[in-house]
């Protein structure tokens, strides 16, 4: 794998509190990678250290072969899409697209228009007057028309209902398809976009909990039901991520260790189904968190986790 950006052993603390602990993983130089957690899990730390608006407290950030911090020759080849964007108060939606054009040198004034006319934005009306969405909707314009090499959206669309949304995905594929590059992008919602990854990595508390193919994810990913015993049996020897039992019924989420084939449930009468990735992600981050481990006597207590 060709890499475009690498992290080794990377810690980010503040005060008291890490909000990356000990990640190492590698980003593909082509490929889209969905960064995965709950709130506060470390996404957006992890995509400020890439575009050099912090620095680790300890251990190794490389983008496209250097440290990223005030590195130009680095950043003008990174775009960044961040939620809540600010636009000076004086810059009309053409003001905010003519001053990426200046940034980016790979930018695209054709895709640009384009998604300006499907996003339907009013090109001269100042940015603070637009909806939430269509602020979005300019931030994307942006991380699209740019075709930097390497292009990080977190989370892009507040407030872009799901019309818009999904001709973001659209035009996201369809650009990446024709200009294949780097795209990180980090959501909560998982199912809409599990489609576009081609890899996961998924962060819980700051600890990287999954950095997979999103195949071999899907592959690996079972949820079984059946007779209690035989699905407890089943889930001793995979990696049972939860077991829920009602009556003499079980249902169990499970990353499997081999392959399983139908030859072996349907006799026992259990049924499999694919696990999506969104219930994959929400039964690991459970795991790894239990309910008791997060709870203090006094919730409102600082907890350094
Ligand atoms: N400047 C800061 N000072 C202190 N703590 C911070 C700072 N920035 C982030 N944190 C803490 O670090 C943790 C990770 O924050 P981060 O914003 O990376 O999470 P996230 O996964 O992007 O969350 P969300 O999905 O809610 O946006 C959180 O607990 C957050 O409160």
């Amino acid at each position: 794998m060709t890499v475009a950006a690498t992290l080794t052993d990377v810690t980010v603390r503040f005060r008291e509190h890490t909000a990356l602990a000990g990640v190492t993983t590698s980003i593909a130089r082509e490929g889209i990678t969905g960064l995965l957690g709950r709130n506060g899990a470390g996404k957006t730390t992890l995509l400020q250290l890439l575009t050099g608006h912090r620095v680790p407290t300890s251990g190794r950030v490389e983008v496209l072969g250097a440290a990223p911090y005030e590195n130009d020759d680095v950043l003008r080849r990174v775009c960044f899409v961040k939620e809540g964007q600010r636009y000076p108060d004086h810059f009309r939606v053409r003001d905010a697209l003519a001053a990426a054009a200046t940034l980016f040198p790979e930018w695209d004034e054709d895709l640009a228009r384009s998604l300006v006319a499907d996003f339907e934005l009013p090109a001269r009306r100042p940015v603070k007057k637009l909806s939430r969405g269509m602020v979005s909707a300019v931030g994307i314009t942006i991380g699209l028309a740019s075709r930097a090499p390497v292009t990080l959206f977190d989370e892009p669309y507040l407030g872009l209902d799901a019309v818009a949304r999904q001709l973001f995905y659209d035009r996201l594929l369809a650009d990446y398809a024709e200009n294949p590059r780097t795209v990180v992008l980090s959501t909560h919602l998982i199912e809409e976009i599990s489609g576009l990854l081609e890899h996961v990595l998924l962060l819980d508390s700051g600890r990287l909990l999954l950095d997979d193919d999103a195949d071999d994810l899907r592959a690996a990913a079972l949820t079984v039901t059946g007779p209690a015993d035989r699905v407890a049996a089943l889930a001793a020897e995979h990696d049972a991520l939860s077991v829920e039992t009602l009556g003499g019924a079980s249902r169990a989420v499970l990353r499997l260790r081999r392959r399983v084939e139908p030859a072996e449930l349907v006799p026992a009468g259990m049924t499999a189904e694919p696990t999506p990735l969104q219930q994959l992600v929400v039964a690991m981050s459970l795991r790894r968190r239990p309910a008791a481990a997060v709870r203090t006597a006094d919730p409102l207590e600082e907890v350094s986790r």
